[in-house]
């Protein structure tokens, strides 16, 4: 490793879709912006999605991944807590096999780059003398309400769920009750007490990173920083360094080859991110939606669940019972000629990728909405757990790209004629009256912007990498 080049540490929490974002981060910081990158994974060990992902980020090989010993947790935590507590107890115990590791490094790093789960270990930095930034592979309005949640605390009385009134978080759009993130959904759920804790440590940063750019959502953006609203509070600079998304990795298979003989932006894709699940109530619901609208489409189909939404958030991929016999009797010949069905997981990228993919039935993760907006395909807003309900709201009510169903698919199982509505609308709908392609359309070439030379994405990267050049030196002249 090259002794000019900053070396960041990136640490990541356990689930796909917290993985890749810090991969494509360390990758970028690796191909765009002249750092050494290690990754330091924590992985679930029990999911296959995982395991690919990490097997794939090999080829080429930009960054050094350090996959930290597996911890144990099952004398510490109910093995049904909430994912957000299994999560937040692995990351506060691996802390110490993460100290070892950095300290045994010939290269020290310069800045320390945790996924907003890793946030106790930032002290770690302090002990090397690193930076320490967290990074939110979400958007803006969700880092706003994780940072005032502590402050909330203090004002709102009884559960969030229970209130009357959208909770304010200053200079940002209010959050109606029934949105909010998991974590607040019971005030004494241990969860909670995780969720608190992020958000004040995440104050006590160096910097936060988000997956988004500038003109994303720039009036939040602007809260952040302004000292009237949330800036008052948010002491540290927040870097928009997005969108960062995996490539296309230019796949052949029977999925494509059926693509390719599709019309231009006439297939709806179907899926939920790397663990969502549906019940099987709603499962029949959707597949009689898109049978009735004879829309085309790809659907990844995984078996159904109990609960209304729930998520496979440490098994993602992971086979088993065969998810297509649940599927309404005589659908798959029914609908041989209109669509396909994927057992459990599709290589979304290149599918979003394809140019006869002309809507997105998306769980709302914000992976897969950057996916979706820097391939311009808009969406129908199907949220189902963690922050996707507020994710969902942003889509549909402020950046304008996705419609969405009358009342939360989380709450109420979405009935076939309102699905076949939707579906007919997101690809009849061409530049019509909602107007959403066109606005994904625009957002996609505002991304590309922000990514490209000196446009705003780019930017922030240089001001973090100014700031790591410079803590570089202060190493160096400690060490002397
Ligand atoms: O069949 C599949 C399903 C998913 N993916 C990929 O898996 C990732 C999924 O990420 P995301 O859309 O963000 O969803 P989750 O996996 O559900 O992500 C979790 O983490 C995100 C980032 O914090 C949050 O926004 C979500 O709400 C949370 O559930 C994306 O890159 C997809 O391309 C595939 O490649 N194939």
């Amino acid at each position: 490793m090259e002794i000019s080049k900053p070396h960041a540490a990136l640490l990541s929490s356990p689930g796909t879709g917290h993985l890749i974002p810090v991969l494509e981060l360390g990758n970028r910081l690796v191909t765009h912006h002249n750092f050494a990158v290690t990754i330091f994974v924590v992985s679930s060990h029990a999911s296959p999605a995982e395991a690919q992902v990490l097997q794939s980020s090999m080829s080429p090989k930009l960054c050094n991944i350090i996959d930290l010993p597996p911890v144990d947790i099952s004398g510490l935590v109910d093995p049904n807590a909430a994912v957000v507590t299994q999560i937040a107890v692995m990351m506060r115990e691996v802390r110490p096999n993460l100290r070892s590791s950095i300290s045994s490094m010939k290269l020290r790093p310069t800045v320390l780059i945790v996924d907003f789960f890793g946030t106790e270990s930032l002290p770690i930095a302090d002990e090397f003398d690193m930076l320490k930034y967290v990074y939110f592979p979400s958007n803006e309005w969700f880092v706003a309400l994780t940072i005032y949640v502590p402050f909330l605390d203090k004002v709102v009385e009884g559960e969030y769920v229970h209130q009357k009134e959208p909770l304010k978080i200053p200079g940002c759009k209010p959050i109606r009750p029934e949105e909010v993130v998991d974590p607040m959904l019971e005030r004494t759920n241990q969860q909670y007490f995780e969720y608190l804790r992020i958000g004040s440590e995440t104050l006590m940063s160096d910097g936060i990173l988000i997956n988004t750019w500038e003109d994303l959502q720039s009036t939040t953006l602007t809260a952040l920083r302004d000292e009237k609203f949330l800036g008052g509070i948010v002491k540290v600079p927040v870097y928009p360094v997005g969108p960062i998304t995996r490539a296309v990795s230019g796949l052949k298979s029977d999925l494509f080859d059926w693509l390719d003989k599709q019309p231009s932006e006439s297939v709806i894709y179907v899926s939920f991110g790397s663990g969502g699940l549906l019940s099987y109530e709603q499962m029949t619901e959707v597949a009689w939606g898109l049978e009735l609208s004879q829309q085309r489409f790809v659907w990844v189909v995984r078996p159904p669940t109990i609960e209304a939404a729930d998520a496979a958030f440490f098994t993602a991929g992971k086979g088993g019972d065969d998810p297509l016999s649940y599927l309404p009797d005589g659908f798959l010949r029914r609908t041989q000629s209109l669509g396909l069905t994927v057992p459990f997981w599709a290589p979304q990228v290149d599918v979003l990728n394809h140019p006869s993919i002309g809507g997105f039935l998306s769980h709302c993760g914000w992976g897969s909405t950057l996916e979706s907006i820097t391939n311009g395909v808009p969406m129908i807003a199907w949220p189902l757990y963690a922050e996707q309900k507020m994710n969902a709201t942003l889509l549909t009510e402020e950046i304008g790209v996705a419609i969405r169903s009358k009342v939360l698919p989380s709450k109420k199982v979405v009935q076939r004629e309102e699905i076949e509505k939707m579906a007919r609308m997101i690809i009849e709908d061409n530049d019509g009256k909602n107007g959403i392609r066109g606005r994904v359309k625009e957002l996609k070439h505002s991304a590309e912007k922000a990514l490209s030379k000196g446009g705003s994405s780019d930017n922030a990267f240089s001001q973090l990498e100014k700031q790591c050049k410079m803590c570089m030196e202060r190493q160096k002249a400690t060490a002397q």
